[in-house]
């Protein structure tokens, strides 16, 4: 592994990116209660660092979907919580075990205190409403104090802020891109200054470009607003580009916790060397791409290829 690689240093004003964990995970474990169960997440424990891109990373399968839901009490039979629980420490000092809310309390932290982004999310925005009236509607359930023009200011804020034109506020789903869509989620996951985003795949149904772009964004918003995020994805590449310290995964395990840099330049488990030695990018020169933003291969051969005539008729 010799080729250069570029890791993020902590942003400036992310004052938060500290050692204080603003979540706890202790001895999580998931089972689907089925014939035979399946015990998708293990005996996890795990700290979540006020400030930090914490990457999730694993072969598919191996129980980060399932344990990002069970974090976040989203699970329905036949799984089931099996062992452990899961501590919001809030910035004003309090805690709260995830595993004692229920109904409102639930669903109001859920938005205020931890909001999520899944793949699919651009696909659940409602399509007969404009992006306004969706984003309005989080700030009049959970923020009820707020009046209208307030309101709109903090709409138009949103969109701002991950990149979309708010003149799109007056568009229904349908009229915008899937990376647009995509950014709307991540607005709508961030109307209410959440102080943990949980991301499971956001960018993963799309194409490469504007994936880059939203990540970058991702990155940008978490130095601005100081939010931690726990981002999964099986693309260890991308993660060793965006996140503070990477937890492996293998069959619903933590089976190796570090900083990026160290996890890509000294991996200490078996299953961590083969994750990395499985992905040609991080090795070759499309390794570059990956983790600077510059594509070398697209310097490698620069002169100009004469075509025959059929080649030029295949064009
Ligand atoms: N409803 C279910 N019933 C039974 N088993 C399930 C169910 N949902 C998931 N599983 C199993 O739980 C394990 C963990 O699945 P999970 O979706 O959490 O993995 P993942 O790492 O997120 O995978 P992917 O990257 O493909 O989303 C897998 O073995 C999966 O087959």
């Amino acid at each position: 592994m010799s080729v250069t690689t570029t890791f993020p240093e902590t942003p400036p004003g992310v004052a938060s990116v500290s050692q204080h964990p603003v979540l706890t995970i202790d001895d999580f474990s998931v089972d689907y209660l089925v014939d035979p169960p399946v015990h998708a997440v293990s005996h996890v424990s795990l700290e979540l660092r006020r400030g930090e891109i914490l990457g999730l990373a694993g072969e598919s399968g191996c129980g980060k979907s399932t344990l990002a839901y069970g974090l976040t009490r989203l699970l329905k039979p036949p799984a089931a919580i099996t062992s452990g629980k899961a501590s919001f420490h809030s910035r004003e000092g309090f805690e709260v075990d995830l595993s004692k809310l229920a109904g409102d309390d639930l669903r109001a932290f859920r938005w205020d205190k931890i909001a999520m982004v899944f793949q699919g999310a651009m696909n659940s925005l409602n399509p007969v409403l404009r992006i306004q009236a969706q984003l309005d509607d989080v700030l009049r359930t959970h923020r009820p104090e707020m009046g209208r023009a307030a309101r709109r200011a903090r709409c138009v804020d949103l969109l701002e802020r991950v990149g979309v034109d708010p003149g799109r506020l007056r568009a229904y789903p349908h009229e915008l891109s899937g990376g647009m869509r995509q950014r709307v989620m991540i607005a709508m996951a961030l109307t209410l200054e959440p102080q943990i985003l949980i991301m499971d795949e956001p960018t993963t149904a799309l194409d490469v470009v504007v994936q880059r772009e939203i990540l970058r964004e991702i990155t940008r918003l978490r130095a601005e607003l100081g939010f931690a995020v726990i981002f999964i994805t099986h693309d260890l590449p991308l993660l060793l580009e965006i996140s503070d310290r990477i937890a492996v995964m293998r069959a619903g395990k933590i089976v190796e916790l570090a900083d990026a840099r160290t996890l890509y330049t000294q991996p200490q488990h078996p299953y961590t060397r083969r994750l990395l030695s499985s992905f040609p990018s991080l090795t070759g020169a499309r390794g570059d791409f990956i983790r600077t933003g510059i594509d070398a291969s697209a310097y490698l051969d620069e002169t100009p290829q004469t075509l025959d005539a059929d080649q030029e008729g295949v064009r």
